[in-house]
């Protein structure tokens, strides 16, 4: 779909909402799936039509494994998203990538459990591609926002999903360290695959505020040193989403994730469940009414 930005940010720990808005407007969204993790704010910054969702809810009141991520997900193409930036706190698993610093992720490795992590059901049976699970277009100008914000950003980063909301043993930080895994974080998966499935480009831009616990001569991480990075280095994420916003061209070009669904869905036509085609309204009428955007 090319034509306007409708730039979706789900905002994580630490980023409840977004003062730079203007025309601020709270508003609710009803979702086929259950409840969203709040209203969403809707507004402009420079222009570009901007729609915020706080991820575990203002005043942060959502386990990161209770988020309900298809209703936020499904909330946010309700509200006219064509792009999602999710911005949220990571541990480290690598020395350079110190508290402090941004990493725009590339890759994901999955380790939660019992998530809902996907809005296909029986009777529509779909298989999107996730080899490549983040927009390239995206994540590169949300990178380059990150720097004109001052921010130190590493460009590709792979995200280990862990359940929580306990914090790793020493023994999982150092495995997920041998993995080739670089930042750890709870709420990455499954919001990336569902973006997906909803054919909407998803960046995760990683504000670093540990180093976790693989480091054996430190104390392990605890969520005090977490807010204390975070607050210092909050302003950068929100000035960074303002960057974000001044650097997107006046129009946007088609991705190919605008129609991720294209060849996906694979029960016969005469054999699709019609009340689970209707919960999918949204995420996959562009497919699922002939073809319409
Ligand atoms: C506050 S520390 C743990 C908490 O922070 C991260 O949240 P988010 O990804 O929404 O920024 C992490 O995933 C945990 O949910
Ligand atoms: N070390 C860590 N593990 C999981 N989630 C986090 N969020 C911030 N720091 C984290």
């Amino acid at each position: 779909m090319s034509g306007e930005w409708v730039l979706g940010i789900i905002g994580g720990s630490g980023l409840y909402a977004m003062d730079a808005l203007e025309d601020e407007q709270w508003i609710e969204v009803k979702s086929s799936f259950g409840e969203p993790s709040d209203a969403i704010l809707c507004g402009r910054i420079a222009g570009v039509k901007v729609r915020f969702l706080p991820r575990h809810g203002r005043g942060h009141r959502i386990l990161p494994g209770q988020l309900n991520a298809r209703a936020n997900i499904d909330a946010m193409k309700r509200a006219g998203c064509t792009d999602l930036l999710a911005i949220s706190a990571v541990g480290s698993l690598s020395e350079p990538l110190a508290p402090g610093h941004f990493a725009a992720v590339d890759q994901f490795i999955d380790r939660t459990q019992g998530r809902a992590s996907t809005f296909f059901d029986n009777g529509l049976v779909a298989h999107v591609s996730m080899g490549d699970p983040v927009c390239p277009r995206l994540s590169g100008y949300a990178a380059d926002a990150v720097e004109r914000a001052g921010g130190t950003v590493r460009r590709g980063a792979t995200y280990l999903a862990m359940e929580g909301p306990q914090f790793s043993t020493r023994a999982e930080s150092k495995l997920y360290r041998s993995w080739g895994a670089e930042v750890i974080g709870m709420t990455g998966m499954p919001e990336a695959r569902l973006a997906r499935e909803a054919e909407l480009p998803y960046a995760l831009m990683a504000m670093v505020t540990d180093y976790d616990s693989w480091r054996d001569k430190e104390a392990a991480v605890d969520v005090s040193d977490i807010l204390e990075t975070m607050h210092a280095n909050g302003e950068i994420a929100r000035k960074a989403v303002e960057k974000l916003c001044a650097l997107l061209p006046e129009r946007r070009e088609a991705s190919p994730i605008d129609t991720a669904l294209e060849h996906a869905i694979i029960t016969a036509p005469e054999q699709r469940d019609r009340a689970v085609m209707a919960r999918l309204d949204a995420v996959a009428g562009r497919v699922l009414n002939g073809g319409q955007s």
